[in-house]
Order: structure tokens, then C-alpha cells, then sequence
């Protein structure tokens, strides 16, 4: 049963009890009525009565007392009772109780008569004829018979009137009884009643709160999934964004830049930073931050707990395992720490703090830290990937210099420029001096040492937008873009110079190196990159015929020219 039905039950009980104690003192209040009226009526029947005898017991008193002394003062008790007698009788006969009062009663006013006769009787006697035959006439008795009757009629009504009183007392006392006894039941039905009524409520009242209570939690929850889910689906969003922008990235540096970037928007509540293996693998260097992260710029392998398990770390109170660049971090906030493993090689972490990924409720969002550092440990290693191919396919190996493709390309794309700005671009050609003899006295791999001495001279010596490239052989080439050919000129002799200085030794023989150069440049020399590397080359070839270890410049063409 509902419980609404049961509280509506319970009411109308409750008022149905309530009905009938305001209904029952009603037909009390008449019974009682009825009873004191009856008691009130018998009462004054039995005043009467008794008031009946009262009035012949004067009379016999009033006519004796006129006998025994002839005085007539005697007589008006006597008379005031024969004037009252027949009223009383009158009023007595009027309202008789049943038909054996009424039978007494006849017999009463026979008796009453008979006695006031005699009486009468007696008095005329004493008044005509003195003492003696009045006193004759009492002494035969019947006066006194008249009277012996009359009180038994009388006694026996009076008795049957307290008789009467006494049951109506007894009912008066019983209705009472009944009155109380009602009322003290319907109190205890009503506060039964009322209890019931009120632990129904009561019940009511606290299921109604706990399912309240519950709808609000589901409420709630659901709230808070349908944020997280919106939160989710955005970061997804931003996830995919960022992968996105990782496959477009050509340097790890770059690479790097977008993660900061990203991470900001993925993790807005928590700070960080990226750290990546330099390629000794002996450091970590911090390559992007985001939040209010304080992470150290490089630190070692052991400074991180999660690189010395190989898995993650989750520092999230005073006794966990602390790691060291945590420590100088001092965030004082729960912290997580995540190698980027790729192809089971670890290349570098991420590590995480907030208060967001601490415990039970940090869970989901210490699952989505994990699953983007996955992601970004798989796109980071495409990048190193994709760089590591683009660097083999545009850097010689032997001299670490860039190729001949790169050179063509770079000639090209640089020439282009430099005509649409109205910019020169110079080339200096190096070859080595008798390279074959350095061959073919120390050994070829002698000989590849020398080649990496003098590429790194040029790499040393080149500014940022030049390009020292690998020509072909010992054939050595720097591109040098928005370079004048008067000052190709003097940074080739300083070229010259440096691997002319250079001290190399094999097998504890010293090797002198020199080189010869060309220089040429666009447009001095020619409108094309072809015409410019001839001319360079011719250059370098007068520097070899004019004794080598020297630069040649060669000479502008003259209008008309070419
Ligand atoms: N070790 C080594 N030698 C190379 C490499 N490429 C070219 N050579 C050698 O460089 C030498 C070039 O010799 P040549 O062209 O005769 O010129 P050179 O001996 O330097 O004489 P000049 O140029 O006239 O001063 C050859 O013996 C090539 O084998 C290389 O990658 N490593």
C-alpha cells in the first residue's frame, strides 16, 4: 500500500474517533438528563408521600390532642391537614408510576377518607358528647387500624420510590462509568492513532528525503558526467588537433613547441613540462612547459623515478617516493611522472602536477595524462623519425656536411631569392691540395679524418644562414646567400687560413693540409647557379694552377658577357 493511502487511512480514522468522542457525551449528556429528571420526579413522589403521612399523623396528633383537653386550638393542626390532604391526593393520583401505584393509590384515598371520616367522627363526639364516648370510640381501634394500613401503603411506596432512586443512582453512576470509560479509549485509540500517523509521516517524510536526496545525486552525477564528457570530447578534440600538428612537425624542437602548447589547453588544471633525451642520453633537457610548472631546465636520468622503474610514478603524499627535480619543483601538489616510451625506447618523460590527479578521483584524469603521453611518445618518435630521414637524406655521412642534393637545392632556392631581392648569393669552392698523396701515404681512412677535419672547419666557420656542403670527393662547397663577392672573397682566405692550420696527425706522423678555393657569386659572375659554379670552378682551378693553398676570386663579367 502507498503511503499517501495509509496517511489518508489513518486520518480518517483519526477523525472518525474524533467524531465519536464529540458524539457520545451528547447521548450521555441525555441519558443523564433523563435519569436526574426520573431522580427529581421520584424524589418528589416520595416528598409527597412522605408529606401524605406527615398530614394524617397531624391530623391524629390535632384530634387526640382535642379529645384528651376539649380545647379547640387542638383542632387546627387538624384542620390545616384535612385542607391539604385531598390536593395531595389529587396530585398524587395525577401522575401514578404504573398500575401498582395506582391500585396503592386507590387503596391510599380509601383508606385516607375512611380515616378523615372517623377522625371527624371522633371529633363531633368529643365536641356533643364529651370525653368518655370519644375515648370509646378511639379505644375501639379503628382509627388506629386506618392508620396501621395507611403507613404500610405508604412506607411501601416510599420504599419502592428509594428503591427506584437507588437504580437510577446506580445508572447515573454506570453512565458515568461509560462516559469515562469511552473517553479514556478513544483518547488512547486517538493517540495510537496519532503515533501511527506520525511515524507514518515520519517515514514518509525520510523516504521522501533519501529519494529526494537520491534524485539529486543522480542529478548530480549526471551533471558531472555530462561535463566530463564535454571536457572529454573537447580534449579529445584538442588531442587530435595536436597529433595533427606533431605529424606536421619537421624537428623535435617543434615538436616540442606544439606539445607546450597543446598540453596548456589539455591539462588546464595541472602543470608540466617534457624533458627528451639528448642524443649522449646522458641528460634530459626540458623541451616544453605549460602551467605553472618550475622544472628544472636539465637533469639526469636517476633524478626521476618513473625512468628508473621504466613506468610511471605517482608521488601523491610526504611519504611516497619523492623524485629529485620534483623536489626542486616544490609544488607541494600531488605529481605524476610518465616515461615517453615508444617501440619499448624511452625517449624522454613527462611529468604532471595538481591537485586534480591526486587519489580515487585524480584517476580518470591520471588515465588521461597516460594515454596522452602514449600518444605523444609515438608522435614525438615519428618526428625524430621523419628528422633523423630527412637529416640522412640531405647530410653526408662521412663529413656531417650537408650533400650535393641539399647544395643543388639550396643553390637554387637561395639564387631565386637572391634575384627577386636584387640580393648576391656566393659560392666558395674548396679542394683539397694532393689529396690523392694523403691517400695514398696515410691510408684512405687517414684520408676520411682529413675530410672531417676540414668539414668541421667549415661548420665552424660558417654564419647561420650559410650552408657548407659536401660537393662531391674532397670537392667541399659553402654557399653564403646575401654575401658580396669581395667578401666571399676574405672568408674564403679566412677558410683557407683555418685549414691551413689545422695540425693532424696519424700514427704520430704530422699532416699538413691546404686547400685551394674559388670564389664566385651571382650576379657578378653569372645569371644562373650553373654559370656562378663554372665560374667557381675555374677559379679554383687557376688557384691549383697557381701553386694551390690559395683563393682565386673569379673576375665579373663585363656587359655582354655570357
Ligand atoms: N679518403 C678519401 N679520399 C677521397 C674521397 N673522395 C675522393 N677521394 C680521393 O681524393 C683524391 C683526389 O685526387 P685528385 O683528384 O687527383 O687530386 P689531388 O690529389 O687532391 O690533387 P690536386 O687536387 O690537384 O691538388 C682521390 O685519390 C680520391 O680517391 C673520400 O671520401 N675519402
Amino acid at each position: 500500500m502507498r503511503l499517501e493511502t495509509k496517511l489518508k487511512i489513518a486520518s480518517a480514522c483519526i477523525i472518525g474517533v474524533m467524531s465519536a468522542i464529540a458524539v457520545v457525551p451528547h447521548f450521555l449528556n441525555a441519558s443523564v438528563t433523563d435519569v436526574m429528571t426520573n431522580l427529581r420526579t421520584t424524589s418528589a413522589r416520595e416528598r409527597q408521600y412522605a408529606q401524605l403521612l406527615d398530614y394524617l399523623l397531624d391530623a391524629e396528633t390535632g384530634q387526640r390532642g382535642y379529645v384528651i383537653t376539649g380545647k379547640n386550638e387542638f383542632l387546627q393542626p387538624y384542620h390545616s391537614a384535612l385542607r391539604a390532604l385531598p390536593p395531595l391526593l389529587d396530585e398524587l393520583r395525577a401522575a401514578p408510576a404504573g398500575p401498582p401505584e395506582r391500585r396503592a393509590l386507590q387503596d391510599i384515598v380509601t383508606l385516607t377518607n375512611a380515616k378523615i371520616a372517623y377522625s371527624t367522627e371522633v371529633v363531633e363526639v368529643r365536641a356533643q358528647r364529651g370525653f368518655e364516648p370519644a375515648k370509646a370510640l378511639i379505644d375501639a381501634g379503628r382509627g388506629k387500624s386506618y392508620m396501621d394500613q395507611l403507613r404500610v401503603l405508604i412506607g411501601g411506596q416510599e420504599a419502592a420510590y428509594a428503591q427506584q432512586r437507588a437504580a437510577l443512582r446506580e445508572r447515573l453512576a454506570a453512565n458515568s462509568e461509560l462516559a469515562a470509560l469511552i473517553s479514556s479509549a478513544a483518547t488512547i485509540i486517538d493517540v495510537l492513532l496519532l503515533v501511527a500517523l506520525a511515524v507514518a509521516a515520519n517515514r514518509g517524510l525520510a523516504k521522501r528525503m533519501k529519494d529526494q536526496q537520491a534524485a539529486n545525486d543522480v542529478s548530480a552525477q549526471l551533471r558531472a558526467t555530462a561535463a566530463l564528457s564535454e571536457r572529454r570530447n573537447t580534449q579529445l578534440q584538442a588531442g587530435g588537433e595536436m597529433l595533427q600538428a606533431l605529424e606536421l612537425a619537421e624537428t623535435l624542437d617543434e615538436g616540442a613547441q606544439i606539445v607546450a602548447l597543446f598540453f596548456g589547453r589539455l591539462l588546464p588544471t595541472l602543470s608540466g613540462s617534457m624533458y627528451l633525451y639528448r642524443n649522449s642520453r646522458d641528460i634530459l633537457e626540458r623541451q616544453a612547459s605549460w602551467g605553472a610548472a618550475h622544472d628544472p631546465e636539465v637533469l639526469e636520468p636517476l633524478d626521476c623515478w618513473a625512468l628508473r622503474k621504466g613506468g610511471q610514478h605517482l608521488q601523491e603524499d610526504a611519504g611516497a617516493l619523492t623524485c629529485r627535480h620534483s623536489q626542486q619543483a616544490a609544488t607541494g601538489q600531488p605529481r605524476m611522472c610518465l616515461p615517453l616510451v615508444t617501440q619499448g625506447n624511452v625517449i624522454g618523460f613527462i611529468t604532471v602536477s595538481g591537485a586534480d590527479i591526486g587519489a580515487h578521483a585524480g584517476a580518470v584524469e591520471r588515465a588521461w595524462v597516460l594515454q596522452l603521453a602514449e600518444q605523444v611518445a609515438l608522435a614525438l618518435s615519428n618526428v625524430q623519425l621523419r628528422a633523423s630521414l630527412r637529416h640522412q637524406s640531405v647530410i653526408d655521412p662521412l663529413t656531417q656536411l650537408y650533400n650535393r642534393r641539399y647544395m643543388d637545392e639550396t643553390v637554387k632556392r637561395e639564387l631565386a631569392r637572391a634575384g627577386r631581392k636584387g640580393t648576391p648569393l656566393a659560392l666558395i669552392l674548396i679542394d683539397l691540395d694532393h689529396f690523392k698523396r694523403v691517400n695514398d701515404t696515410f691510408g684512405h681512412e687517414a684520408g676520411d679524418m682529413v675530410l672531417r677535419a676540414v668539414a668541421h672547419v667549415l661548420q665552424q666557420s660558417v654564419r647561420g644562414g650559410d650552408a657548407a656542403c659536401r660537393f662531391g670527393g674532397e670537392e667541399l662547397v659553402v654557399v653564403l646567400p646575401e654575401c658580396p663577392l669581395e667578401h666571399a672573397a676574405e672568408r674564403a682566405d679566412q677558410l683557407r687560413r683555418a685549414i691551413r692550420a689545422l695540425s693532424l696527425t696519424v700514427a704520430g706522423d704530422a699532416l699538413s693540409v691546404s686547400a685551394s678555393l674559388g670564389v664566385a657569386a651571382f650576379p657578378v659572375n653569372g645569371p644562373s647557379a650553373e654559370a656562378v659554379l663554372q665560374a667557381a670552378d675555374a677559379a679554383l682551378y687557376a688557384a691549383k694552377r697557381g701553386g694551390r693553398d690559395r683563393v682565386v676570386v673569379a673576375t665579373p663579367l663585363e656587359p655582354g658577357d655570357g
